[in-house]
């Protein structure tokens, strides 16, 4: 592949007229340049008080659950438990993904967002889509920008979809695109492993038969995003990611040596350390209606800092788009104890409400809840 400095004189003149902030157009190169940032990338303040403990998360060793030790299983089932009863966040270790694979993963993003931009505008995310590269969201929303780039594509594990990203990679960007491609492809089938693996854990963790959850997500739909988050020349008044709850299932994040993730939680916000070799994971707004509320969906953002980029790659978990989202059967008290706190659901509605309707944020599944009821009762009439 032609990564070279002499493919920026080549490219032609780019189209970014579709950005509706008011023409602010993200590249970082020439952002860097100036003293201050844009207006459109400066938060509330009441978003960006500084982080200043840590996050009391365990990192929980997985080895002992892949090898069928009912011990260790029950060990990690109840830090998983107690994580996810306060603030659904812990990291994974010995979670059998190979460090080459996770490594190669974040080199290639390196690679990606090194393109000149109007490379990487041949994969831009089309209206209304989530798929597809973007900067800044600023052909999204006009203020309140983050201060990043992200690249998003789909993955489902199904017969036929072995080359479902590679093939991705390469009709967005061309056939020399395929090794990258590649190198997700890999990355995404080990993420959908995992993923399934504490899928299982967690049901183990809630007292529920192991394989319910599974099951369940055993034709997932998941989303893979790669982040890219400058330096930036006025940290403290921008975010590279606002404060919001994934409205996914469950996110699987490889963060960098950098750091920047931090989570709301006991009134404040606290950081969470990058691990060497760990995972992040998250529970998020549809498995905590799958939990009937048991397990919490937390407030989390993303940082930036004045002197170094940083690089995080999300593995977002998705249901089959139709499935119906609720407690598993016999009761929701099973799970979650009480009454049922949320409609049943399905990721399509979902989706297309934080994608046409709303920018995720905190209240992403109240509002989505209330939504959802009118709506339907705007039909039934
Ligand atoms: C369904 C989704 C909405 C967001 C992407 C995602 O696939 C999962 C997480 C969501 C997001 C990252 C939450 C923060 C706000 C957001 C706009 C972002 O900053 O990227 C998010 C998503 C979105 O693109 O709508
Ligand atoms: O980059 C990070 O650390 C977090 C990103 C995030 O929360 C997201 O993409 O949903
Ligand atoms: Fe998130």
């Amino acid at each position: 592949m032609d990564l070279s400095p002499t493919s920026v004189l080549l490219c032609p003149p780019v189209d970014i007229s579709h950005g509706s902030a008011g023409g602010v157009i993200f590249d970082s190169s020439s952002l860097r340049q100036q003293t201050t940032i844009p207006k459109a990338f400066i938060w509330p303040s009441s978003d960006r008080p500084a982080a200043t403990e840590e996050l009391d998360a365990p990192v929980v060793d997985l080895s002992g659950f892949f090898h069928g030790d009912e011990e260790s299983t029950l060990r990690a089932a109840k830090l998983v438990a107690n994580a996810c009863e306060r603030h659904g966040f812990f990291q994974v270790v010995n979670h059998g993904v190979s460090e080459l694979l996770a490594r190669d993963a974040l080199d290639w993003t390196d690679e990606f967002f090194r393109l000149p931009l109007c490379d990487k505008l041949r994969a831009r995310r089309k209206p209304g889509g989530v798929w597809g590269y973007s900067a800044a969201h600023a052909d999204r929303f006009s203020s309140e920008l983050p201060w990043k780039e992200t690249l998003s594509f789909g993955y489902r594990e199904a017969a036929g979809s072995e080359r479902v990203v590679i093939d991705y990679f390469v009709s967005m960007l061309g056939e020399e695109f395929e090794r990258m491609g590649l190198a997700y492809q890999m990355y995404c089938e080990a993420m959908k492993g995992l993923s399934l693996a504490i899928i299982e854990l967690l049901a183990i963790s809630l007292g529920v038969d192991r394989m319910t959850y599974r099951e369940f997500f055993d034709d997932s739909r998941s989303i893979m995003r790669c982040n890219y988050y400058p330096p930036c020349q006025e940290p403290e008044l921008t975010l590279g990611t606002g404060p919001h709850c994934d409205p996914t299932a469950l996110t699987i994040l490889q963060q960098d040596h950098v750091g920047g993730l931090e989570v709301f939680s006991g009134r404040a916000w606290r950081y969470v350390r990058p691990v060497h070799n760990a995972l992040v994971v998250n529970i998020g707004d549809t498995f905590m209606a799958l939990s009937n509320g048991r397990y919490k969906s937390c407030l989390h953002r993303a940082v930036v800092n004045r002197h170094r980029e940083r690089r995080s790659l999300a593995f977002f978990v998705c249901p089959r788009e139709d499935k119906v989202i609720r407690p598993p059967p016999p009761s929701p008290e099973d799970v979650g104890g009480g009454p049922r706190l949320y409609p049943d659901f399905t990721w399509a509605q979902f989706m297309e409400f934080t994608q046409r309707h709303y920018r995720a944020d905190m209240r992403t599944l109240r509002s989505f809840t209330k939504w959802l009821e009118s709506s339907s009762s705007v039909t039934a009439t």
